[in-house]
């Protein structure tokens, strides 16, 4: 299990709208791995995990157009994030893009492993168990 800088074994699971209930069924089908680690979640996508993956605990940050997104970007900024899994609307524009730009500029800028597609987050976790 891959840790960040301070030692924290911390994901970060986001996802728009048109993707949430691709990030229920992937996060039910990762519902073990996922349980390894300490789970940061915009509002909403972390209550549809919540309630479908009940041996999750999840902390629930702010709805992503809320300030969420930019909460974790500020747990990136402070290396408490091992990993972003941020499933993204490839189809509609969002309103708060320059919150979803400013996140992938975060994990791009602190190098964190970052899926923001399902078979990516899928070797992603696969691949931090491995190690
Ligand atoms: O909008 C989001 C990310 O940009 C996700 O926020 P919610 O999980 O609260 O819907």
């Amino acid at each position: 299990m891959v840790a960040n800088k301070t030692g924290d074994a911390t994901l970060a699971l986001v996802a728009h709208d048109q993707m949430k209930s691709r990030m229920r069924d992937w996060a039910v089908a990762h519902e073990r791995l996922l349980a390894r680690y300490r789970l940061f979640a915009t509002g909403t996508t972390g209550g549809i995990i919540g309630a479908a993956c009940p041996s999750l605990k999840i902390k629930r940050l702010k709805s992503g157009p809320l300030g969420g997104d930019q909460q974790i970007g500020a747990l990136i900024a402070e290396k408490k994030v091992a990993a972003l899994i941020f499933f993204i609307d490839p189809m509609t524009a969002l309103p708060h893009d320059v919150d979803v730009k400013a996140l992938i500029r975060l994990s791009i800028l602190y190098d964190i492993p970052f899926a923001c597609n399902e078979a990516t987050a899928s070797l992603l976790i696969t691949g931090m168990a491995k190690k």
